[in-house]
């Protein structure tokens, strides 16, 4: 599992820490890692002497940093250019170091570099990046190196211009191909469209992780987690002992969402499928292992209900609403069932004992939460989920899960072939199975949204991705990940 600490965190743990060390410890730490990465990067593409690197300098500590890792890299031979931002106030020690180095200042953008350093501004930055700095970053793309192709970029703990506490990207930012970041990750590199911009993420360890006390801001999941966490039969099982599924999905109108939340829960680690609704002929059809009936009332026993793909908005997909959410078990609300709780017509049903999964995309968060997700995706998540008092996984490019209590999760193997009409049928059958296995809701809804985006990236392998192709893709992903 990775970890990701809010701004304020981090600042009290180097608060912490710099008032046991020598002034200028920790900067000279972050500086040494991220000069080391910047002479692996320009090992890469010809060595780091003679190499033509450009700082762009803000005004704070983040400029610091950028500034001596400049002077290291020019001490090692490199042609060492920073461009101050504002050439009147700047770290004036880191300066020094980079002019005693034989380094230089500009101002303004050259035609070439070989690197760029992104040292505009940190986890100081407040709002949007201002316009002479928009600017700059604007022009970056004209840059050429030695080998005639734009140099890659390093960002400095983060990418300049993105909201390092949300993830958002409010305005002009940085894209970074590599981002060395000092102590521990921040949502930035790991959430919202921030997180892209990051390109490869790396931790310089600068001493901060003892006195960093607080509970992280979010948490990533990594294939070890979903692995430990997946169910595997054993040699008492059976299909029951393995949890059974009900699926109340689909309708006349929809029959496919049936056959792909059905698909999903099949390739999940539940040992039966029993499928409750009006396309229950279709679906025995197409999947021979599933039990089926027309009404949730005759279902018989399962272990968990995933509810409301396809199902519709009528009355008849609100009773079968109300059947399920009237049951002691897990419950997954997916799609139309969200909508249905619009209006608060089921408030009361909503008052349950047993976890209660919601998986909206963003036009059912706004519908029941009243506004759209809007640029802080991980509180409005965590806002919905301590409302409904449910786990709730609300999809994205890094879908975020959040639980009633605050724990926060955002998923990285979101893949844009995941945006195809049925995908979410499939993740809410997957999801359900877990919960049927016996996961825990949160860990549940980490695992699927994880094995989702990774089948979807399998999919993709193949050319155009479809729905039936990502629960195909399923098994194979599985078998990779847990061996
Ligand atoms: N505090 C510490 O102990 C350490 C800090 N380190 C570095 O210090 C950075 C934080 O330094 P600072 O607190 O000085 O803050 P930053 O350097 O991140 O940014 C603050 C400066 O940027 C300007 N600024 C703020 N928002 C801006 C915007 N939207 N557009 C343009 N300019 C903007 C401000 O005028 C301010 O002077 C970290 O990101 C990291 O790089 C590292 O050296 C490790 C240790």
């Amino acid at each position: 599992m990775r970890q990701a600490w809010r701004v304020a965190d981090v600042r009290a743990a180097e608060q912490t820490l710099m008032a046991t060390l020598p002034e200028g410890t920790l900067m000279r730490r972050a500086a040494a890692g991220l000069a080391r990465r910047c002479a692996l990067l320009l090992g890469d593409t010809g060595g780091v002497y003679g190499a033509r690197v450009l700082l762009l300098v803000g005004s704070g500590d983040n400029g610091g940093d950028t500034l001596y890792a400049g002077a290291a890299l020019a001490a090692r031979g490199a042609q060492v250019r920073a461009l101050l931002l504002t050439p009147d106030r700047v770290h004036l020690a880191g300066l020094a170091a980079l002019r005693r180095s034989g380094g230089f200042t500009t101002t303004d953008l050259p035609a070439r570099a070989d690197l760029v350093l992104d040292g505009i501004v940190g986890i100081g930055a407040a709002g949007g990046l201002r316009p002479a700095a928009a600017a700059l970053v604007s022009r970056l793309g004209e840059l050429r190196g030695r080998t005639g192709q734009r140099p890659p970029v390093v960002a400095v703990d983060v990418p300049s211009g993105v909201a390092v506490d949300t993830g958002d990207v409010p305005g002009e930012a940085v894209t970074a191909d590599v981002t060395v970041t000092f102590g521990c990750l921040k949502p930035a590199h790991v959430a919202g469209p921030a997180a892209p911009r990051c390109g490869q993420v790396e931790l310089v360890d600068i001493g901060l992780g003892p006195v960093l006390v607080t509970d992280p801001a979010v948490r990533v999941a990594e294939a070890a987690d979903v692995a430990a966490w997946w169910p595997r039969p054993g040699a008492a099982s059976d299909k029951y002992t393995r949890g059974v599924v009900g699926l109340a999905t689909g309708s006349a109108r929809y029959p496919g969402a049936a056959l792909l939340s059905t698909a999903g829960a099949l390739a999940g680690p539940a040992g039966m499928v029993r499928y409750a609704g009006s396309a229950h002929r279709e679906v025995v059809r197409a999947h021979p292992s599933v039990v089926a009936a027309p009404r949730v009332g005759d279902a018989g026993r399962v272990q968990a209900w995933a509810c409301g793909s396809g199902l519709g908005t009528d009355h008849a997909a609100r009773t079968e609403l109300r059947s399920v959410l009237a049951t002691p078990l897990p419950v997954l609300l997916d799609a139309d069932a969200i909508t249905l709780l619009v209006g608060g017509e089921h408030a009361e049903d909503l008052r349950r004992d047993a976890p209660l999964v919601l998986t909206p995309h963003d036009g059912e968060f706004k519908r029941l939460a009243g506004e759209a997700p809007g640029a802080d995706r991980m509180g409005a998540a965590a806002r919905l989920a301590a409302w409904t008092n449910a786990v709730v996984l609300l999809k994205g490019d890094r879908t975020i899960v959040a639980s009633p209590g605050g724990e926060i999760w955002a998923n990285p193997t979101g893949t844009a072939a995941l945006a195809t009409a049925g995908s979410g049928d499939v993740l809410a059958g997957l999801l359900g199975s877990l919960l049927a296995a016996g996961v825990p809701a949160v860990r549940a809804a980490v695992a699927a949204a994880y094995v989702h985006g990774l089948a979807g990236r399998h999919a993709a392998l193949a050319g155009p991705v479809t729905a039936p192709d990502i629960a195909a893709a399923v098994r194979p992903v599985l078998a990779a990940l847990l061996g």
